[in-house]
């Protein structure tokens, strides 16, 4: 079922996932489920202007990123543990061992969702942060994904790797063509799911996402099945719907 917010900019679009961290944030150890992308940038800035405002504390919580390059050094500014620290984990105090990201630099990425997979379900997270792509995926589950998915490798589409290669210099050869990603069925796991959404080149997988039905072509129409999914969009991410 969702809840759906649209919003007028962005900042009010990050206010309101935000509101839904600090509540999680209230429990003694929570398991926060994060995600990459410039959608959660925003809500990653405020959790960390309230850490250094308000003293909000990490040193209990627990998180499990969605997904990772396969292929990139933990230190190539590209690689998803990069982005992590650079944009929230170095702002607050989360300790490192807390912190879970799929291992993209070993040569046996197989092995790494595997191990990432039985950990990931040693614990329940408690609020999943999410994006969408322009095809529909979320997370790295492309479309023909199937429903069941665990974490695993990853073939990435043409269409991702256009839309990211803006994080690679605009330039598609440089945007690894695999990655490990939390499978459908893992993300669904989660208690409860924030998904951001703005701006024209969302619109039509958001509106795949609640009105279209649940298919693999559409990865996060699964969404559907789920009891606790709040969307936040700005108004150009929901004019469809
Ligand atoms: N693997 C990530 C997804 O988790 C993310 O949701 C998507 C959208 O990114 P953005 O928020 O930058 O539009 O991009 C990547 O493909």
């Amino acid at each position: 079922m969702f809840n759906i917010i649209v919003c007028k900019n962005y900042d009010e679009v990050s206010e309101q996932a935000f509101k839904l961290m600090k509540d999680i944030m209230r429990k003694e150890k929570p398991v926060l489920g994060l995600a990459t992308g410039s959608s959660p940038v925003g809500l990653y800035k405020l959790m960390i202007q309230d850490h250094k405002e308000n003293g909000t504390s990490y040193q209990n919580a627990l998180t499990f990123n969605l997904d990772e390059y396969v292929g990139l050094k933990h230190t190539d500014e590209q690689s998803y543990y990069y982005f992590m620290h650079e944009n929230l984990f170095d702002g607050i105090d989360c300790p490192e061992e807390n912190i879970h990201v799929p291992d993209g630099s070993t040569n046996d990425p197989e092995k790494a969702a595997a191990d990432y997979e039985t950990e990931l379900a040693k614990h329940t997270v408690d609020l999943q942060v999410l994006g969408i792509g322009s095809d529909g995926h979320i997370a790295f589950n492309e479309p023909g994904t199937p429903l069941d998915s665990v974490t695993h490798v990853t073939d990435l589409k043409e269409q991702t790797i256009s839309d990211n290669a803006r994080f690679f210099g605009g330039d598609k050869s440089k945007v690894p063509t695999k990655a490990i990603t939390q499978g459908l069925a893992s993300i669904m796991r989660a208690r409860k799911i924030v998904l951001i959404a703005t701006g024209a080149n969302k619109a039509d997988a958001v509106y795949g996402m609640i009105k279209g039905e649940v298919t693999t072509d559409c990865p996060a129409s699964i969404l559907q099945r789920h009891d606790d999914v709040t969307v936040v969009l700005d108004e150009a991410a929901a004019k469809r719907l």
